[in-house]
Parts: structure tokens; C-alpha cells; sequence
């Protein structure tokens, strides 16, 4: 379980604080995002530091690969319509161009995906996958890419690394392939890595061992990265910080310590309690429902669910504010 995980931070000493960092590599600001007349996002804001990780959490249809998906241009716009602004290195994500994405996707931003038996091509061989961006955006020769396609996937942790070029997909087992997947997205030296519920299409025996490569890789290139989970333990393991999404609109946020040892809204109080722990007598259930997306609904999604809902909570939305160490949308959290 999570508990067992022993990942440590990057920096637990110098743990984001709640507010932008000056020196963020990363600002999403105000982000609304629609899709005919729902409303998936709505106004999320957080920032992202240099060489620091983030994780987004929450229940399945929070957001959360929404989010990772506008972070690399592979949303179908102009089915979605996009406010707000995704500051990355001082440029606006959101108004590039199909030419700025050509520059920024797979070079300085990498992704990758849940399930990489779906994202590896099938009929192309680890080698052509991985020679691939080396040759076409490092313009490396080919016995270059070879060379470095070896050292990547060493470095990935995959034994017999020059046959493995070799191999086609389903020749390799999941963790395999998503070792492949890492390697690739890697392979660029991106500044931000996007981990898409990395570990979810894996036995939860190796999940560990994924995350903390993805950890290892990320910092050793002095990358940014951020994973989208479900899991609030793991995520304040692996992560300096925490953004904990609900509905599409952020509930809570701050450094992963704080958010995890002192949850103040209901929900991060709720997704906590779901955390099975190895001496806990049972597991506690949030109350079932789902948000509704409806653009024009005003107050906190939650509200619906929110055991601690007052009458207004339905009818005014919170405001993002900061108290006690993290950022806070809440009328009426946890004393
Ligand atoms: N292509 C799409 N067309 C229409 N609605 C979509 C599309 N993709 C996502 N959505 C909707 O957007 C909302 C957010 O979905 P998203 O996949 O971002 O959530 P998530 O938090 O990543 O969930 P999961 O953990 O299950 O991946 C959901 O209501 C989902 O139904």
C-alpha cells in the first residue's frame, strides 16, 4: 500500500509555498474550460517551480487529464473552449499555435500515458519508437539514436537493452512497456513531464517502482513534473505539492505535507479517509454522487455530497483563498 512507498520528496525542506512561486516554471491561471455546455474546468489556478512535483488528485471526472491534455496541446479545439491563461516559461500554452506546439510538445513538454500498451505503437519496434524523436527533434544520426536508445533504456532499468530495440510492444510485459514510455518521453530532456496515472494499467506491485523512476529521471534532469492520480497518500509521498480537484474547480492546494496531515476542506477530508491504511479497522466511504458539470450552477460542486454543507454552498461559489499554509475553497472547513 501507499504507506510503504517510502518515496521521498525532491526538496522537503524548501516545500512550495501556497502562492505562485516567483520562479515558476509553470502558472496556470484562472483556467475555464468548456466542452459544448459543460463546464470541465472552472477557474483553476496553480503553479509549478522549477524542477519541483505536483500532483493533481481526485475522483475519476475531476479533471485532472483535462488538465494534462490542455497542458499539451492535444485537446480538440474548437470543440473546447479555453479561458484563462498556462504560463510556461513566461508563454502563454493557451493561445499557441499549432507551429509553437510543434516546438514545445515532446521537446520541452513530455507526456506520459495511463495505458502504454495503447500509447506504443503496435507495429513499429522499441527502437524505431524511441530513435524516433532522438533523430527528428535532437538530429541525432542513426547509429547516435542507437546508441542513446541503449542508454535510455538502461537507465529506465530494462536488462538486454540493445535486443529490447528489437522488440515489438507485445514482446514486452506492462512495466516494460511503460519503462519504454518514460524512456521516450524522456528522451528529449523535457523541462515538464505530464504523468497521466502512470502506474494505473500496472500490476500494483511495480507501481512503486514506476513512480519513484519517474521521481529519479525527472530530478536527475532537473525537470518539473506532474502526476495526475487518484491516490492522496501516494501523491503526498511522491509530490511537493498537492492540488486537489473536485468538479473541475480546485478544493484545496498546497504543499503535500500540510494538505495530507491536515486536510481542511470536507472533500481532502473524504479522499483522505478513503486511504486504506495497513492498521486501519475499515474504510469510510465518501458519499456517492457525481458533480454536475452545468455551466451556470453556481456554488461549490461538492456542496451536493458535503456532509458540512451550509445553505450557501450551494449558492455561492468559494473563493480560492489562502489560509493556514495552502490555498482553500471552502464556507465552512474542517476546524
Ligand atoms: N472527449 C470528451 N468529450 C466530452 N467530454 C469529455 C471528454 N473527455 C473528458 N470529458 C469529460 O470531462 C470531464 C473531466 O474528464 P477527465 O478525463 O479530465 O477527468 P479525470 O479527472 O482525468 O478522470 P479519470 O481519473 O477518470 O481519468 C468528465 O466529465 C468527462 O466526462
Amino acid at each position: 500500500m501507499a504507506a510503504a512507498l517510502a518515496i521521498p520528496r525532491s526538496d522537503p525542506a524548501g516545500a512550495t509555498p501556497a502562492a505562485a512561486p516567483a520562479d515558476a516554471l509553470l502558472r496556470v491561471e484562472n483556467l475555464s474550460l468548456t466542452r459544448g455546455e459543460k463546464l470541465i474546468l472552472d477557474d483553476v489556478s496553480f503553479a509549478l517551480k522549477r524542477g519541483a512535483t505536483l500532483a493533481l488528485v481526485g475522483e475519476s471526472g475531476a479533471g485532472k487529464s483535462t488538465i494534462a491534455l490542455a497542458l499539451i496541446g492535444l485537446l480538440a479545439r474548437p470543440q473546447v473552449g479555453l479561458d484563462g491563461r498556462m504560463l510556461f516559461d513566461g508563454a502563454d500554452l493557451a493561445t499557441s499555435s499549432e507551429r509553437d506546439w510543434l516546438r514545445l510538445r515532446g521537446r520541452r513538454i513530455s507526456m506520459i500515458f495511463q495505458d502504454a500498451s495503447s500509447a506504443l505503437n503496435p507495429c513499429f519496434t522499441v527502437g524505431a519508437q524511441l530513435m524516433t524523436p532522438l533523430r527528428r527533434l535532437l538530429g541525432l544520426s542513426k547509429a547516435q539514436a542507437r546508441k542513446r536508445a541503449v542508454e535510455l533504456l538502461e537507465g529506465v532499468g530494462l536488462s538486454d537493452a540493445e535486443s529490447r530495440l528489437d522488440a515489438y510492444p507485445h514482446q514486452l510485459s506492462g512495466g516494460m512497456q511503460q519503462r519504454v514510455m518514460i524512456a521516450i518521453a524522456l528522451s528529449t530532456n523535457p523541462e515538464l513531464l505530464l504523468a497521466d496515472e502512470p502506474t494505473s494499467a500496472l500490476d500494483v506491485t511495480i507501481q512503486a517502482q514506476i513512480v519513484r523512476l519517474i521521481l529519479d529521471e525527472t530530478r536527475k534532469r532537473g525537470a518539473s513534473c506532474i502526476f495526475v492520480l487518484h491516490d492522496l497518500a501516494l501523491a503526498s509521498q511522491a509530490c511537493d505539492e498537492i492540488v486537489v480537484l473536485y468538479g473541475g474547480q480546485v478544493m484545496e492546494a498546497g504543499p503535500a505535507e500540510t494538505v495530507l496531515r491536515e486536510p481542511l476542506h470536507p472533500y481532502t477530508v473524504g479522499l483522505k479517509a478513503c486511504v486504506l491504511e495497513i492498521d486501519t479497522e475499515e474504510l469510510e466511504p465518501l458519499p456517492s454522487g457525481s458533480p454536475s458539470f452545468a455551466s451556470k450552477r453556481p456554488g461549490c460542486r461538492f456542496a451536493p455530497r458535503c456532509a458540512s454543507a451550509l445553505e450557501k454552498c450551494a449558492g455561492e461559489k468559494p473563493p480560492l483563498i489562502e489560509t493556514r499554509g495552502r490555498r482553500l475553497a471552502c464556507w465552512n472547513p474542517v476546524a
